[in-house]
């Protein structure tokens, strides 16, 4: 049974001063008992206000490594990339910021690499952001031929390419993601969504558990640990 806390807000700036500062004090907390902290942030729309709050806390970010949740694969000037986004506001505050990504559109290459990458880095991350899509996909876990091994691949793989089918609309293009297993072996989850379409979408994959029929309930199904859930309302 997922234990999710869904805390709503209706104004912008204060959904995103809250996720934030959650975020800031995991991190604070990762430095404080390690040294240093590994997190994976979501792309897409939603994370650019939080990104903005975030980008003022203060901390040691040169200790801080971060990695995307899932990429799409595209040059990193490609205004459809998701590492693009996070460097352009973390390098400058000195964080290590990690792409998973290449521009090689064999996604099965594209994942194994990313896998590799992922392989060397000192495990398990600190905390995992999960934005979610209104046809239900999180990071980029989609309906299609690589569904199951993103959700039920060996454990020990962190990354996967994934073809959706059909093809997102808004990023019609291969990707990259984090697997199922190494979601779940973040020793925090957080989720920030907008709107009620996200809200309802999510409250029923909730619901649904193992049965439910998209990519972010599969995910979160089983998960033990209590999740956070920033909805800011529309
Ligand atoms: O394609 C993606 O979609 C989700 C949701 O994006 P949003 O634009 O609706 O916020 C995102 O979390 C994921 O990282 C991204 O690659």
């Amino acid at each position: 049974m997922i234990e999710a806390e869904f805390w709503d807000y209706e104004d912008e700036d204060e959904w995103a001063d809250a996720v934030a500062g959650d975020i800031g004090f995991i991190i604070e907390q990762a430095l404080d008992a390690r040294g240093q902290a590994l997190v994976a942030f979501p792309g897409g729309a939603t994370p650019g206000p939080i990104f903005a709050k975030l980008a003022k806390a203060k901390l040691k970010w040169k200790n801080v490594t971060i990695i995307p949740t899932d990429d799409r694969l595209v040059a990193v000037n490609d205004p459809l990339s998701n590492v693009a986004g996070i460097a352009k506001v973390f390098i400058p505050l000195g964080a290590r910021v990690l792409p998973i990504a290449t521009e090689n559109k064999d996604h099965k290459l594209a994942g194994n690499a990313a896998d590799a990458r992922l392989q060397e880095l000192h495990w398990p991350p600190d905390l995992v952001w999960l934005g979610i899509g209104t046809d239900g996909h999180t990071a980029s876990i989609f309906p299609g031929p690589d569904l199951d091994e993103a959700l039920n691949g060996p454990k020990a793989r962190r990354a996967v390419g994934v073809l959706p089918d059909p093809l997102p609309a808004e990023a019609p293009v291969p990707r990259v993601t984090l697997t199922r297993a190494a979601i779940l072996s973040a020793r925090t989850l957080t989720i920030a969504i907008k709107g009620a379409e996200k809200q309802k979408v999510l409250e029923r994959a909730i619901a649904d558990g193992p049965s439910s029929s998209v990519p972010i309930g599969r995910v979160l199904a089983d998960y033990e640990q209590p999740i956070d859930i920033h909805w800011l309302t529309d």
